[in-house]
């Protein structure tokens, strides 16, 4: 990881930019961990952040089967069965997510400024309508929206299938993947985005060990901290989030 702490200098130039969705641009992943925990409790175990490292940006089956296996509690619940009791109370939470600090700046500028952006997200279509029911509008700046049961992503993060399919799908000419930047914020999406060969922005929630900043290009504490100009891209004209 670079160090920032000094006058940075440029990199890119980004032509093209990936937003994540849960952890990154909604604050969505306090409903996945309190869930997780409910269910955990009844089988006398604590759900801590090394097994929410494992869990977090996958698609719902792979993140449930880490779940059961690392738990060990997969001869007592399925993986199904466990996404079958999440799902009950996720559904009715998912409807209260809010935005998280800088996002609707940060989506608004690029697209005002004509930097095509889109989403690629493990979540699938279903919860993705419930998450998004408030910020439609916001959503709707987005050149395109790939979700975890898109049938081009097989495998979920952190293969970059996901990520390929997205920079696939804008417009014109293949996109270089050293020109697109990805924000991301749990450690599989940032492998992903490696993967698929992309510059990555990390922004990380602060009880995740510090060990899985190391393959982020940048780490960010908030997307307010965010400078476009860093990576090429068109600088901010005000400082309001
Ligand atoms: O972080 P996302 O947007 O890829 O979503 C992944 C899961 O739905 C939640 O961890
Ligand atoms: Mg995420």
């Amino acid at each position: 990881m670079a160090n920032f702490s000094t006058t940075p200098s440029v990199k890119g130039p980004i032509t093209h930019v990936i937003f994540d969705m849960d952890g990154l641009l909604l604050d969505t992943e306090k409903f996945y961990t309190e869930v997780q925990q409910i269910i955990l409790a009844r089988y006398n175990k604590t759900f801590d952040w090394s097994l929410k490292a494992k869990m977090m940006g996958r698609k719902a089956i792979e993140a449930a089967q880490v779940f059961v296996q690392e738990t060990g509690i997969s001869d007592s619940l399925s993986a199904e069965d466990f996404l079958v009791e999440r799902e009950e109370m996720l559904q009715h939470m998912f409807p209260t997510s809010e935005l998280l600090p800088g996002a609707s700046h940060l989506v608004r500028h690029l697209h005002a400024k004509g930097i095509p952006i889109c989403v690629a997200t493990g979540s699938h279509r279903r919860h993705f309508e419930l998450k998004t029911q408030r910020h439609g509008e916001l959503f709707s700046l987005m050149h395109h929206v790939v979700l975890g049961d898109d049938p081009e992503v097989k495998k979920g993060k952190p293969s970059p299938d996901i990520f390929l399919a997205a920079a696939g799908r804008f417009e014109g000419s293949p996109v270089d993947p050293k020109k697109i930047l990805v924000f991301e914020d749990a450690p599989s999406g940032v492998l992903a985005a490696k993967n698929a060969g992309m510059h990555v922005v990390m922004v990380p929630d602060p009880r995740l060990d510090i060990s899985h900043h190391e393959t982020a290009d940048q780490i960010l504490s908030s997307l307010l901290e965010f400078d476009p100009v860093y990576w090429g891209l068109p600088a901010f004209e005000n400082v309001e989030s």
